[in-house]
């Protein structure tokens, strides 16, 4: 059989005309497992209420970030994959959740190379409904209807992975090293605390309180929460941080049921108004900048914390096309084998 790789992020719209922006916000909205209620109330939620208001807002977002190449997170990823083409003979095709640059293509790039061997490495370092899990089950989708022939694994969450962590940790000490900072703030993306009891496989281990996610259970292994806070915990005996110097939040909440807490926004504000001049913020949900990292962090998180009284506002950014994190990639993909009929380890 003839191995290949697809690697596959979350995806932009293909402009930041708001037209554009509505039609990716609609496909990614609509996915039951984001905003995971059934099909009406999706529907009115999503095409009654948010695609009313959100798609200007989200376009002009979307407007300052925005690079001459196109939307960075796809940019981003295009030359990761490049990089990782270059270490290795397998072929390396790219693809997205939502928006264009579709899974179906990415898989018929890889057939059309003779590849019928795949494996699929879904860009998030922890695991969630909303993310690896989605990815997993559309690609399900396409190989039974039109793939059939493929055998197909899937690179589970690498949140503790020690290659990982220490490219993390790596990343940020090179950023942080000639820098005072009196706290570092790891904030991940958010999502409904709701997500986190749908898949509980014990389902009575997550609680979301002070103890859950820190005591062993089989739960963890899709337990995002649990899996943020192991990334920085591994992360802070790396670099040897100091207990009370660093602390997570959750960003980007969007709508009124609870979220993970504590929110970024708060928490930045927090810090400031508590005293603190100068912080530092790195965001280990996204192996590449983005929307949520370059405009909601590093504009709105420090306009938030300058407005509350602080002074130096740091961010560390994603791993992105690191030659360190694509050698690492790369590594994964030479030494991956299938371990059940879908899931591998590299
Ligand atoms: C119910 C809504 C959402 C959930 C759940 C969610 C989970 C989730 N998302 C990411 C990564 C990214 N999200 C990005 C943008 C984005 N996310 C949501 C909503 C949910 N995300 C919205 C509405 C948007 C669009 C932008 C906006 O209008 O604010 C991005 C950036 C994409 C880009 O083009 O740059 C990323 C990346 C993760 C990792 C995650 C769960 C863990
Ligand atoms: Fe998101
Ligand atoms: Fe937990």
């Amino acid at each position: 059989m003839k191995k290949g790789v697809l690697l596959v992020n979350l995806g932009s719209p293909d402009s930041t005309d708001p037209k554009d922006v509505k039609k990716y916000l609609d496909e990614f909205l609509m996915d039951p497992r984001v905003i995971d209620v059934p099909f009406w109330l999706r529907s009115f939620i999503v095409r009654g209420i948010i695609l009313n208001t959100r798609p200007k807002k989200s376009a002009e977002a979307y407007e300052k970030i925005w690079w001459k190449e196109g939307s960075p997170l796809i940019v981003i990823s295009e030359r990761l994959q490049k990089k990782i083409q270059q270490k290795t003979t397998a072929p390396i095709a790219l693809a997205m959740r939502y928006g264009s640059m579709t899974l179906k293509k990415g898989l018929q790039e890889l057939v059309d190379k003779g590849v019928d061997d795949i494996l699929v490495i879904p860009l998030y370092p922890q695991f969630a409904m909303a993310t690896t899990e989605t990815i997993d089950v559309k690609i399900e989708e396409l190989r039974k209807e039109f793939f059939p022939q493929l055998q197909i694994a899937s690179l589970p969450a690498f949140y503790n992975k020690p290659e990982y962590i220490e490219v993390l940790s790596k990343s940020i000490s090179e950023k942080l090293k000639n820098i005072e900072y009196e706290h570092l703030l790891f904030s991940y993306h958010g999502v409904p605390e709701r997500h986190i009891y749908k898949r509980d496989v014990t389902k009575s281990h997550c609680k979301i309180d002070g103890t859950c996610c820190v005591t062993p259970s089989p739960a963890h292994q899709f337990c995002y929460r649990h899996q943020c806070l192991q990334t920085t915990a591994l992360v802070a005996e790396k670099l040897n941080l100091k207990p009370g110097t660093y602390s997570n939040a959750f960003q980007s909440r969007l709508g009124f049921d609870p979220w993970l807490k504590p929110p970024t926004d708060r928490t930045i504000e927090r810090l400031a108004l508590e005293g603190t001049k100068k912080m530092a913020i790195v965001t280990p949900a996204f192996v590449s900048d983005c929307l949520e990292t370059l405009e909601e962090i590093a504009m709105e998180g420090q306009e938030i914390f300058h407005e509350a009284g602080g002074k130096e506002f740091t961010v560390v950014p994603c791993l992105n096309d690191r030659d360190d994190w694509a050698e690492i990639l790369t590594g994964w993909i030479d030494r991956w084998r299938i371990v059940d009929t879908k899931t591998a380890i590299a």
